[in-house]
């Protein structure tokens, strides 16, 4: 078996030219404007980017969870059987509400957001909470489920675990609210776990502690971890693969080591440069992207990323729009500057990476 017959074998979910359209009366906004990115068994792949480049949208359309007016109007999301064998599922062809989504939901691809608090009930106990998908999917009796309950909030390493499973989340801190809703999307056993920055609101300590916490489970389970966040110092801690998304689009992707050593978009040359670096002086300050991220109901003509880039050249970056390239094995990056890069498409011929032929038509 060759080593890239192996790693399509290890793709669980495989995301193809996904859009996801936020439609009003006057706009389009295009917050997710075709997206392919794969999430590997056992692996970490992080999206990254900027507050607004459609993250949180491509995450949520994954599961069908995008509010009106947002809708997916275009792309696959193939969820792969377990084992590698037999026909992956469409989730995107899926209604939004009916029984075959929500039967994935929780119990094949979980989710984990930004404010636990937001998230949890507060009349329900802690509990009751993490066991309601074990007596829904799993038929437990509630005490089972509690039983079940307790064990999971120790795997998340809760201290006291016995007495938190009777608390209600306004009786713990953020990091421990968020360690909860861990062990509620862990409940399940799921293939596939995708967090939404859920180390944002926690303090400093606490997120380390998070995202610790998020490399065992990745390790231990085996499960596919997507894992959304700006910061590309979270990046640096937890990534095996990474996909700098940039307005609506993923402008680079490959393996986390390259994307750090290596950085072949203009942007995410400018996010690493953000990045505060131990041992720099106190006095420098650190660079910021200049510019803002314009309105994707308004995107730029050619590359999405030339407004702000301090390398465009006028009359290419401002007509064209970049085709994907591949400089390396498991490398994409969408830029018409980017030297050595070779036409894009998977190494093997796949057809899971869009080529910059269809880059070009789809705008
Ligand atoms: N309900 C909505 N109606 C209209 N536009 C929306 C809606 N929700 C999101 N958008 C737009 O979609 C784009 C992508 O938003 P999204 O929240 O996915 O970005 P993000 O990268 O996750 O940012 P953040 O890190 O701030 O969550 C933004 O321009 C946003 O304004």
């Amino acid at each position: 078996m060759t080593a890239e017959t192996r790693e399509r074998q290890d793709v669980v979910l495989d995301v193809q030219g996904l859009r996801t359209y936020f439609t009003t009366d006057d706009t389009v906004v295009r917050a997710v404007d075709g997206v392919d990115l794969a999430v590997r068994r056992g692996s970490t792949l992080c999206v990254v980017g900027e507050s607004g480049c459609g993250k949180s949208a491509m995450a949520r359309s994954v599961l069908q969870l995008v509010e009106r007016p947002g809708r997916v109007v275009d792309g696959r999301v193939l969820l792969h059987p377990a084992g590698g064998g037999g026909e992956p599922v469409d989730l995107a062809a899926l209604h939004p509400t009916g029984k075959e989504i929500r039967s994935v939901r929780g119990r094949e691809v979980a989710m984990v957001f930004q404010e636990p608090m937001a998230s949890l009930s507060l009349v329900h106990t802690v509990g009751d909470q993490i066991g309601e998908p074990l007596r829904l999917h799993h038929g437990l009796s509630r005490k089972e489920a509690r039983t079940r309950a307790v064990e999971l909030l120790e795997r998340v390493r809760v201290p006291g675990a016995e007495r938190v499973v009777d608390s209600y989340p306004f009786q713990l801190s953020g990091g421990m609210c968020q360690r909860v809703m861990i062990a509620m999307a862990l409940a399940c056993g799921p293939r596939v776990l995708i967090a939404d920055e859920p180390t944002t609101a926690l303090d400093v300590t606490t997120q380390a502690q998070i995202l610790d916490l998020f490399a065992g489970l990745r390790r231990d389970t085996g499960m596919g971890l997507l894992f959304i966040t700006h910061d590309m110092g979270v990046v640096a801690e937890i990534a095996d693969e990474v996909a700098v998304m940039y307005l609506g689009t993923v402008v680079e992707q490959g393996p986390v080591d390259e994307i750090f050593h290596d950085p072949r978009h203009p942007y995410t040359r400018a996010l690493l440069e953000a990045v505060p670096r131990i041992g720099a002086s106190r006095a420098r300050r650190l660079p910021t992207i200049r510019g803002t991220i314009p309105d994707p109901g308004n995107q730029p003509t050619g590359c999405v990323f030339r407004t702000r880039c301090p390398e465009a050249v006028e009359g290419l970056c401002d007509t064209t729009v970049p085709p994907v390239t591949a400089p390396g094995p498991g490398r994409r990056v969408r830029c018409l500057l980017d030297e050595g890069s070779a036409p894009g498409g998977a190494p093997d011929g796949g057809d899971a990476v869009p080529t910059g032929k269809e880059t070009v038509d789809a705008d």
